[in-house]
């Protein structure tokens, strides 16, 4: 076995199974503790939150406290393992709440037949939480799933894997496109996969100037293109006028690649006749869809980017969610709308630009961290991150008017 495997299964396996578990808030010592916690004191906050719901946010851990839901039908690019095996992931998606964003995170893995059978397990347990973080749910499933939670939902629902990814996409492409003197209205984009991430970021990216026409996305089948029969309907959307059929086709003279696919699939050769100054975003977890040695082998003028934490310019959802749901939960946002979304890209990109504490620079074992092409989006363990894009989406939620309580005053 490799080192580096083992020493993944011992992280999870020691000194506890697993990487979460539940902590008391309050005292449980004497047998008055135990009478104000428990029975009988217990009866007057259930009193309280039975006249008026609102009142959970105040007596329970319900505000500071996200579900992150799977059914483990797309485990990061690893694809459909179930939901126990998507356990893990959701642990470390708890994990990362927590440690970033000193939210409380549970992970909850359903087991269901019908897509109307997951909806009504998720919608039927929300009020529990002030948020749901939805994960590793595979397309198309997941864009009604998503509709139909928020319908349905009182509080903010937010498939990470779509919205997640597409901020720190959009935001990550925005400063590479700045630095390599191109702009998103011109550039030619090959996105390969359809999935959920592959959609978002092509919406966000759209939503930022990019041209829709100028979009050329690929699944298994290779080019979505018009002529195609049986498109589900986000294809459909991206199905381009094109005479072009193979990512070969597309990738002459395009100027971003976004891979939100699966592993190697992008070839050095493909590479090669990308345009001048190409930006290649392989964020592929846990494997890119080229490695970034054999990229930059091929492309001494490439800006490159992976999901993973072990090569320069991490773009990965980690760098949003945890921060997303600390704003919309400070000012109990009901949903997580455009204007949040936004306010998340622009904050990102804003803090790249600033000088890099020093504990960053230790943390990643780096001597400088300066806006260029090794350096296009802030450090997931950067501590500016959760203050500056909560704050941000905060604002944001309050302006656009799905904030239920003003901005610091939140109990
Ligand atoms: O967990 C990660 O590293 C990013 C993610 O959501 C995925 O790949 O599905
Ligand atoms: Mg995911």
């Amino acid at each position: 076995m490799s080192d580096f495997r083992q020493r993944a299964l011992d992280y999870h396996a020691y000194p506890t199974p697993g990487k979460i578990r539940v902590e008391l808030s309050t005292s449980a010592d004497s047998v008055d503790d135990l009478a104000l916690a428990y029975s009988p004191g217990v009866a007057e906050p259930v009193r309280e939150i039975a006249e008026d719901p609102d009142n959970a946010y105040k007596y329970t851990a319900k505000g500071n406290m996200v579900a992150v839901i799977s059914n483990g039908t797309a485990i990061l690019g690893l694809g459909n393992l179930g939901p126990l095996a998507s356990k893990p992931v959701m642990e470390g998606k708890a994990l990362l709440f927590k440690r970033f964003a000193g939210l409380d995170a549970i992970d909850i893995e359903v087991k269901h037949r019908t897509t109307e059978e997951f909806i009504n397990t998720v919608a039927n347990i929300a009020d529990t939480f002030g948020g749901i973080n939805l994960e590793d749910i595979k397309a198309p499933e997941c864009f009604e799933i998503e509709q139909e939670l928020i319908k349905r939902c009182k509080i903010p629902v937010f498939h990470d894997d779509q919205h997640g990814t597409a901020i720190v996409t959009a935001a990550g492409m925005l400063n590479a496109l700045e630095i390599q003197g191109k702009n998103i209205e011109s550039a030619k984009i090959v996105c390969m996969g359809a999935g959920a991430a592959a959609v978002a970021c092509m919406e966000l990216l759209i939503k930022c100037g990019a041209q829709r026409e100028r979009i050329y996305m690929l699944d298994r089948k290779g080019v979505i293109h018009t002529r195609r029969e049986e498109l589900t309907e986000h294809k459909k959307l991206f199905a381009n006028n094109t005479d072009k059929r193979t990512l070969e086709d597309v990738m002459e003279g395009a100027d971003i690649f976004v891979g939100v696919s699966g592993p190697d699939v992008l070839p050095p050769e493909t590479l090669a006749l990308m345009a001048e100054n190409p930006i290649v975003f392989a964020c592929s977890n846990p494997d890119p869809e080229i490695k970034p040695e054999l990229a930059h082998e091929v492309r001494k003028d490439l800006i490159m980017a992976t999901g993973r934490s072990d090569y320069p310019n991490q773009v990965n959802n980690v760098l949003c969610f945890p921060f997303i749901f600390r704003g919309a939960l400070d000012v109990r946002a009901t949903a997580i709308n455009d204007e949040m979304k936004v306010a998340a890209v622009e904050a990102l990109r804003t803090i790249t630009k600033e000088p890099v504490p020093e504990e960053v620079l230790a943390a990643s074992k780096s001597d400088s961290l300066t806006f260029g092409k090794e350096y296009i989006i802030p450090k997931p363990m950067d501590p500016r991150l959760c203050e500056r894009i909560a704050t941000a989406v905060s604002k944001a939620a309050i302006a656009s008017g799905v904030a239920r309580v003003p901005e610091n005053s939140a109990e």
